[in-house]
Parts: C-alpha cells; sequence; structure tokens
C-alpha cells in the first residue's frame, strides 16, 4: 500500500547561471508531496490501525525536518558568493544555504535525503519513503525516488 500528503511552503531563491528570468531573486508557493509504501497496520485498539502511517505523523516529520527549515526562507548556492554575502549582512535574516543549486530537482533530492532515515518503521510493517515530489509550481515538478 502507497500513501501521500502533501505540504505546502514559500521560500525564495535564485538559479544564478539560469538563461532567463530564474537568474533573478524570487519566490515560489513550493508544494511538497510525500509519498510512503508499507503494509496496513493490523492493530486492534491502536491509533494506527488500518493506516500505513498516521498522515499527521507524516506531516510533523516533514515540517520539523525540511518545511519549517525552508519556510520564509531565501535558499542560496553556496557558490552564489554575492547573494550569499548579501543575506549575510541582513541581520537575523532566514537563509539557508544549499550544497547544490536550488532547483525543484536538487531541493528533491536534499529533501528526500533528508527524511528517508526519519521515518522509522516501529510497526514492522515495511514501512519505507517511496518519493518525495516537489511542485515548484502548480504547472512543473521534480520527482526524487527510491
Ligand atoms: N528543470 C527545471 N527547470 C527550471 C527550474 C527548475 O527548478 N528545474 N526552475 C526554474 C525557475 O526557478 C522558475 O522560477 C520556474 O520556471 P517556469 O516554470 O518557467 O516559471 P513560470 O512562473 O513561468 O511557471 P508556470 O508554471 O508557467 O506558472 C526554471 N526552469
Ligand atoms: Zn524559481
Amino acid at each position: 500500500m502507497q500513501i501521500t500528503t502533501r505540504l505546502e511552503f514559500d521560500a525564495g531563491h535564485r538559479i544564478p547561471c539560469h538563461k532567463s528570468q530564474c537568474r533573478n531573486l524570487h519566490g515560489h508557493r513550493y508544494a511538497m508531496e510525500i509519498t510512503l509504501s508499507g503494509d496496513i497496520i493490523q492493530q486492534d485498539g491502536s491509533s494506527d490501525n488500518g493506516m500505513v502511517m498516521d498522515f499527521s505523523d507524516v506531516k510533523a516529520i516533514a515540517r520539523e525536518s525540511v518545511v519549517d527549515v525552508w519556510d520564509h526562507a531565501f535558499l542560496v548556492y553556496k557558490g552564489d558568493a554575492d547573494v550569499l554575502n548579501f543575506l549575510n549582512s541582513l541581520p537575523n535574516h532566514k537563509t539557508v544555504v544549499m550544497e547544490s543549486v536550488p532547483t525543484a530537482e536538487n531541493m528533491a533530492a536534499e529533501a528526500f535525503r533528508i527524511l528517508n532515515s526519519r521515518y522509522q518503521d516501529v510497526y514492522g510493517n515495511h514501512l519505507k519513503l517511496e518519493r518525495v515530489r516537489l511542485y515548484e509550481t502548480p504547472n512543473s515538478w521534480a520527482d526524487a525516488l527510491a
């Protein structure tokens, strides 16, 4: 069985060497869909009975480790010196320095890397992170797969 839940957040970014307008500082309302697989938990009397994992628990983990970290932050590539220096000059600015250019692909891959170890199989139901889908716009997204 597979389950998917969706979270949304706002963040700024730029793609420094982009051939067109994405080299400008701008932001998106990102959406992240998390897909987990596992057996349906069969434990009468348990809150999780009949579920792969409670959606609220899936979202709580995603918020704590990724969504709340990126929400209302500016995501900047560590090699983007001009913007990084500018952001560092702003007192108390929420800046997230990325190892790679913050494209939808790299953000999905980074979210998958962070989340993969966070979803623990506590019921022995073979819980597994299958996919992180990161929407940069309603029409464009990237999938990071197991
Ligand atoms: N493969 C990728 N291509 C592009 C990425 C990306 O992350 N991966 N990112 C961008 C820019 O960040 C840009 O903000 C989004 O580009 P685009 O889809 O052209 O933007 P629109 O606002 O025109 O999108 P609509 O879906 O048409 O509203 C560029 N390319
Ligand atoms: Zn963009």
